[in-house]
């Protein structure tokens, strides 16, 4: 799709030799064991393999773990590597890195990337991520041109559960768009990039930096002086995102007076001033989603919630209804040991004294918690991966049990958190082999007991997922067990067998409260495609007794798949293995066809209204989900903040012949000229200040004030590591980025009586990092100067830095 070009926040994604670097890439990925055999950098734990894309602060490279046996998959990891130097000349990059490494440690959902660690040499700070393998998310629609509508309502309700889950985390993301998605390899979309994102109080939402792209950014970010509701602005990028994914192309790009988009206020403008209008093959029922979305006027908007609810998303109601706290307390069922006590066994338990409410400690957190050891499982043989089904799940709680028995803890008082530990003599279990090598081998690194992970894991509950109940047994008497076969094949959600992350969700699955165990809709009630073949008789599937849909699906009802299985695809064998993941995802190439007959029979409703035309549309209400007003009205709007709703006419969609129509989308397409711009997020009142410290009050890392003005003393409460194991925990401490020089002396007075009012909040931007010791094979940067070419992306980002605005 040439219609959707690649868009940085601030710079490009310059990467030199693309063929090189992708063959290089796939090498990489299929063969991490021979490459392992090579001589290659390393990070921490991990082999430091070719680039996966580069980005403001550098190269993101592959990372996988050392394997010590052929027989052993290495898992596989995307490592962000970031020069310290460049973080201490720059103040903002510092606040963008810390924010998305706080805000990540607090998010557990299956459709936003999974921090597994932090680390840092002398050089680099490596932010671990797990490895999203599926690509980026534009560029797969450039390969598709457009998407199909069932699958951009997939992918759409997948990235509405994503933000709606962070939303209620207290959490915006401020700079959602295409390139900051991606597709992990079952094609489940992945929210990344958290660089933008801020916390927001009910008490004290509003906003005032300016983030994101342009073209994405909400008009109100731009064109307003008045702050923000940020959530909105999240609401509004999504709008962009889904209309690009249907139409192929951006709803507003550049306008002719302002082809290159250089003039950004104009480009806004032009938003707030070119009604909405969509191509013809986007049918009524997404159409009126996407006009009650891209609403100027933020108060108008349609909130999360009400996208949740609205017709087109139907077919994934039950996904949406799960509640976002459902992921955590999954977590917290699972491992409540972690989020009250802290860890347990060789790394050293980290708390933060300050917070005796466990929540807000969570929350305001100086670090890490190190839970590492109890997520990582074992590299599975590959002979294991051809095994039966029955093979794997024996296998898998074996493995389990090993976990069980390594992760009991001894100790019984909560508050005695650093007394917890683990009881490994007993348990000689893969992992604790594993990092026995890591231990003895890495003398310099000192193994995976220096790592610093984040609590709640969600690799832990990955582990943990699969001790209570042998896979297949079902206590619910009313429910029916289910076999291997069955669980892989549920509805439209069937689930590979070694998923090796919970995207994928089940509606109608219930889960006992006390294990795992997972129910399924008999497979035989649904049509060849997996889908009910009609809305009600979805209803009727899972709501037998006619409750409300989101009565029945609700949290405790719904269930992501059983972690332990997918765990089995973990490593790169997972790619060559014979699970169809297409099951998975549904056929993303099948027709573009409506989900329900409720939508066939409602766009032709729509097709017979739009036909006639002359009576006034009816306003949207962004609340109501009442449905599509279909009648015409002849002027925008204005609302009474002067900007137009935007109104649109549906009988603009009457059927055209199919050549029409493509002369009409290649007109489209080349009237479309997609500038290369980005929107610098002016954080200049950031008061970064460069400060380390480690357990043993050694200068290590950079750390700057929290926005109370406070050094927070939390950081300092180190423990002390085992012998061998790391030491240096650096605690990196940032100010509230919002909180800026223009303001002045206002906005911190605000802010302050919001630190009153809501203490603790905002030490969030906090984190505590390893330092990793260094040898001759580290990776510190030789040969790999990330900063060393001039790259497009920097002239770019500089030139947006010396354009930095406002509002
Ligand atoms: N977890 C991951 N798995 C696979 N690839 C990744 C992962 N994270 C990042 N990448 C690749 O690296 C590229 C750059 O990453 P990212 O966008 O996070 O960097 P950035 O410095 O934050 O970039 P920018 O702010 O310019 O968008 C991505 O476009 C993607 O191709």
């Amino acid at each position: 799709m040439a219609s959707v070009p690649k868009r940085h926040t601030y710079s490009g994604n310059v990467v030199t030799d693309r063929n090189h670097h992708s063959v290089q890439k796939t090498n990489d990925i299929l063969h991490p064991i021979r490459k392992n055999q090579r001589k290659h950098a390393t990070f921490g734990p991990y082999i430091v393999g070719s680039t996966l894309g580069e980005g403001e602060f550098g190269k993101v490279k592959l990372g996988w773990t050392k394997a010590f046996s052929p027989n052993e998959v290495p898992k596989q990891v995307a490592i962000k590597l970031i020069r310290r130097d460049s973080i201490k000349k720059d103040a903002d990059k510092e606040v963008k890195i810390y924010r998305e490494i706080n805000a990540l440690k607090h998010l557990t959902h299956p459709n936003i990337i999974y921090l597994e660690e932090v680390l840092q040499n002398s050089k680099y700070i490596g932010i671990v991520l797990e490895f999203v393998s599926g690509g980026e998310f534009y560029k797969y629609i450039q390969r598709k041109r457009r998407l199909k509508e069932s699958s951009a309502c997939r992918l759409f309700a997948q990235l509405i559960s994503g933000v709606d889950y962070m939303h209620s985390k207290g959490l915006v993301h401020r700079d959602l768009k295409l390139e900051n998605l991606l597709l992990d390899k079952h094609e489940n979309l992945v929210i990344t990039d958290f660089g933008f994102v801020n916390e927001f109080f009910e008490d004290n939402e509003l906003m005032r930096t300016s983030c994101g792209s342009p073209c994405y950014a909400a008009p109100e970010l731009v064109v307003s002086t008045k702050a923000y509701e940020a959530r909105k602005a999240d609401v509004w990028s999504c709008g962009v995102i889904l209309y690009a994914m249907l139409a192929g192309y951006l709803p507003w790009d550049d306008d002719h007076e302002n082809p290159t988009g250089d003039d950004i206020a104009r480009l806004y403008q032009y938003i707030t001033q070119t009604p909405l209008k969509f191509p013809e093959y986007i049918t009524p029922v997404p159409r009126d989603l996407l006009r009650r979305i891209l609403v100027p006027n933020p108060r108008r908007r349609v909130s999360v919630r009400a996208i949740q609810r609205h017709e087109w998303l139907k077919p994934h109601h039950a996904f949406l209804s799960i509640q976002p706290n459902y992921w955590d307390e999954q977590l917290r069922k699972e491992r409540p040991q972690l989020s009250t006590r802290g860890d347990v066994g060789r790394h050293t338990t980290y708390s933060s004294p300050t917070s005796p409410d466990p929540k807000s400690r969570d929350r305001n957190s100086l670090i890490i918690e190190s839970t590492m050891e109890q997520s990582r499982v074992s590299p599975q043989p590959l002979a294991s991966r051809s095994a039966s089904s029955t093979d794997d799940s024996s296998l898998i709680l074996n493995n389990a049990k090993m976990n069980e028995k390594e992760l009991r803890v001894v100790g019984e008082h909560p508050s005695d958190s650093t007394k917890y530990v683990r009881d490994i003599k007993n348990s000689p279990s893969p992992i604790e082999q594993t990092t026995a090598r890591h231990s003895s081998k890495g003398k310099k690194h000192t193994s995976v007991a220096g790592l610093v992970t984040i609590p709640g894991s969600p690799t832990t509950v990955r582990t943990r997922d699969i001790l209570s109940e042998p896979i297949g047994q079902v206590s619910d008497p009313g429910q029916k067990a289910f076999t291997q076969e069955e669980f892989h094949r549920i509805g439209n959600y069937h689930v590979p067998r070694s998923r090796p992350r919970p995207t994928s969700y089940y509606p109608g699955l219930s889960r006992n409260n006390a294990d795992n165990s997972l129910m399924d809709i008999p497979v035989n009630k649904l049509g060849a495609t997996g889908r009910s073949s009609d809305s009600k008789n979805l209803d009727r599937l899972y709501n037998p007794e006619g409750k409300s849909l989101n009565a029945v699906h609700d949290s405790t009802k719904a269930t992501i798949s059983n972690n332990a299985i997918m765990l089995l695809s973990e490593g790169p064998a997972a790619k060559t293995s014979p699970v169809d993941y297409h099951h998975a995802i549904g056929d993303l190439n099948a027709g573009d066809q409506p989900t329900t007959e409720a939508i066939v029979k409602m766009n032709e409703d729509l097709a017979y209204k739009a036909a006639e035309s002359g009576s006034p549309r009816e306003k949207i209400d962004p609340e109501n989900d009442s449905m599509i007003s279909t009648k015409k009205e002849p002027n925008a709007s204005t609302d009474d903040e002067g900007m137009e709703t935007q109104p649109e006419n549906v009988s603009r969609s009457s059927k055209k012949s199919d050549a029409s129509l493509n002369k009409e989308n290649k007109k489209n397409y080349d009237r479309k000229r997609f500038s290369f711009m980005s929107l610098y997020s002016s954080l200049n009142g950031s008061r970064s200040t460069v400060e380390s410290r480690n357990s043993k009050g050694n200068s290590v890392a950079v750390s700057s004030r929290n926005p109370s003005g406070q050094s927070n003393k939390t950081g300092s409460k180190i423990a002390q590591q085992q012998s061998g194991t790391i030491s240096d925990n650096s605690v990196l401490k940032v100010p509230n980025p919002d909180t800026n020089a223009n303001d002045g002396g206002k906005r911190n007075e605000t802010n302050d009586n919001a630190e009153d009012r809501n203490p603790g909040r905002s030490v969030r931007a906090s984190v505590m990092i390893s330092t990793l010791r260094e040898d001759g094979n580290t990776w510190s940067g030789e040969g790999h100067n990330v900063d060393a070419q001039t790259s497009t992306a920097r002239k770019v980002l500089n030139f947006f830095k010396r354009r930095s605005m406002r509002v």
